[in-house]
């Protein structure tokens, strides 16, 4: 028997799920098979959050279908679960700012549990509860809240989880705010699904913003090469070809009823800048 005591995780995967396929599930499922094998942790809930449709992305079609789809996905799962917040957003939210919003979910709801973690008091640690906490985040002090405390805390951890693709975008110029990586990779920490045709661990190594994080990056090799993608399960509707099984068959009837995926609907956005592009354009030069 296992005595050690796990930290109970949540794990937040942000992302357009348009639609959600077989590959979206796996990779839950890999993350908490590697974490609980390899890590101190017990992946206590994973969290799908379809990104709002302030994001811009072409082909995406409304958040409210894309969330109806993802809970129609995970019907049978017994740990994870949708999240239509960021869905609901009518502005495009930056990860960093839903990982937030999450976090602040979970210390509220340890709320009447006492104390939920420890924070800096001159040489030594104070024990502090989310009552305090979100008190000292009304004053403005978000840094003692975010950056001391996320793996402090004795309730959960929360950690992103994306693809190899995702992480690799951190380089993309305009993309990501390096504050923002820090704080994901810093306060949080991230959980990667290796994806062919990426290098997750030479990009590592090859980035000064990554390298100092590298211990909070947690790679799970998929050893089964399979590119299944929402991109290729998009086209392949269109072009009237089969996808069985590439997605939940809910997921494919909730499709098929309304016809959603269609060459006028991947015309959406077309020739629109993306919303973190647009954003995050005056940041530079
Ligand atoms: N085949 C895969 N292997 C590993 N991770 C994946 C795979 N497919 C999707 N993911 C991950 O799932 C998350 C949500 O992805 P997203 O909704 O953007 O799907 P996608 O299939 O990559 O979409 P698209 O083809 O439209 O870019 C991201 O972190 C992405 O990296
Ligand atoms: N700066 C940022 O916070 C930033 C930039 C680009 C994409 N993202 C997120 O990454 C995810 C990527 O989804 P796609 O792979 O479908 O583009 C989305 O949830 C999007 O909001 C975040």
């Amino acid at each position: 028997m296992d005595c050690a005591k796990k930290t109970k995780l949540v794990l937040l995967s942000c992302g357009s799920y348009n639609p959600v396929t077989n590959m979206h599930l796996r990779m839950f499922e890999l993350a908490r098979e590697h974490l609980q094998i390899k890590g101190h942790y017990e992946v206590v809930k994973g969290i799908i959050s379809p990104v709002g449709d302030g994001y811009n992305e072409k082909g995406l079609i409304e958040a409210s279908h894309r969330v109806e789809m993802a809970k129609l996905a995970v019907e049978s799962s017994s740990w994870i679960e949708v999240d239509s917040w960021e869905g609901r957003q009518a502005d495009w939210q930056e990860t960093n700012k839903v990982l937030r919003h999450h976090w602040e979910e979970l210390l509220s709801r340890e709320q009447g549990t006492d104390v939920v973690g420890t924070v800096k008091a001159g040489r030594k640690r104070k024990r502090i509860d989310a009552v305090s906490i979100s008190n000292k985040r009304k004053h403005g002090k978000m840094e003692v809240a975010h950056k001391g405390l996320m793996h402090k805390t004795d309730g959960p951890h929360l950690m992103l989880l994306c693809g190899a693709d995702v992480l690799e975008s951190f380089g993309v110029p305009g993309l990501w705010k390096n504050e923002d990586i820090e704080e994901i990779v810093g306060s949080y920490g991230l959980v990667c699904i290796t994806r062919s045709s990426f290098d997750v661990d030479a990009f590592i190594q090859g980035s000064d913003l990554l390298w100092p994080h590298r211990h909070n990056i947690h790679v799970v090799r998929e050893w089964v090469a399979n590119d299944v993608s929402a991109t290729h399960v998009r086209r392949a509707l269109r072009r009237g070809h089969s996808v069985r099984y590439l997605l939940p068959d809910p997921v494919l009837s909730y499709i098929q009823e309304r016809r959603l995926y269609t060459a006028e609907s991947e015309q959406t956005n077309a020739g629109v800048v993306l919303a973190p592009l647009q954003k995050h354009a005056g940041n530079h030069g």
